[in-house]
């Protein structure tokens, strides 16, 4: 038995539904450029890995961007961080039993946030969602010049709080969680209820699957018997 001594959470997908509020975004951004409007479930299979790349995968309808435009590129970008402000946070929703069970973990553990988005979105979401003190530490892409699934994140974190990365817990959603986990050689738990391309989150192979964020203590618990 050895406790973890600090727990990272992914958000979008994890802590937040936030593909409510990035649908409106995305399709100003396309309305703009006159192009076709994008649907709830392509934004849910696109995010995951960052702005630029939802960007890309908006404006060319696939999840594996060949040929886009970069002129093009840099004014979708520009658009969707005018529209996104505005709309960030109107209909994100934290996912059920996820304020309480942070509350709940937040007496025992260190929490932080490791996320592909963007802090000048980040940090006003948390905010907004009422959740930011709880974190001690907030990890987001444009802190390191590679996002998940590279394991950067994950390792400045560990350095930052001085703690060996097998002594803290990443919670996620999607296989870039996975991946960044496993290449840091952090544990992980996953939530299949999240964003992960369409696809199920078990593939990707996860110390453990959740299907609800309130059974997290005790999946924590498991693995730390394990230890
Ligand atoms: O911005 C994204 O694509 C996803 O963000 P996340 O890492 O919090 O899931
Ligand atoms: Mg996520």
């Amino acid at each position: 038995m050895r406790p973890f001594q600090l727990l990272a959470f992914d958000l979008d997908g994890t802590l937040a539904d936030s593909a409510p509020d990035i649908l409106p975004a995305l399709n100003q951004m396309m309305a703009t450029l006159g192009k076709e409007q994008v649907s709830l479930v392509q934004v849910q299979h696109w995010l995951g890995n960052g702005m630029a790349m939802l960007i890309k995968r908006a404006l060319t309808g696939q999840l594996d961007p060949e040929h886009f435009d970069s002129t093009e590129f840099n004014r979708a970008q520009q658009l969707f961080i005018g529209f996104y402000q505005q709309s960030n946070g109107s209909q994100t929703r934290l996912f059920d039993q996820v304020p309480e069970v942070l509350a709940q973990l937040s007496l025992l553990y260190p929490l932080a946030v490791v996320t592909n988005k963007p802090r000048q979105f980040t940090e006003p979401l948390l905010r907004h969602l009422g959740i930011q003190h709880l974190f001690k530490a907030i990890w987001c892409a444009d802190d390191v010049d590679k996002a998940k699934p590279d394991p950067q994140m994950l390792l400045a974190l560990a350095a930052q709080q001085q703690l060996p990365v097998t002594d803290i817990l990443l919670v996620g959603d999607s296989e870039n969680d996975i991946f960044a986990a496993r290449a840091a050689g952090m544990p992980v738990i996953a939530l299949s209820y999240g964003y992960n391309h369409g696809q199920s989150i078990a593939q990707s192979q996860p110390d453990l699957v959740l299907e609800s964020f309130s059974l997290l203590p005790d999946a924590i618990c498991c693995l730390e018997q394990e230890r």
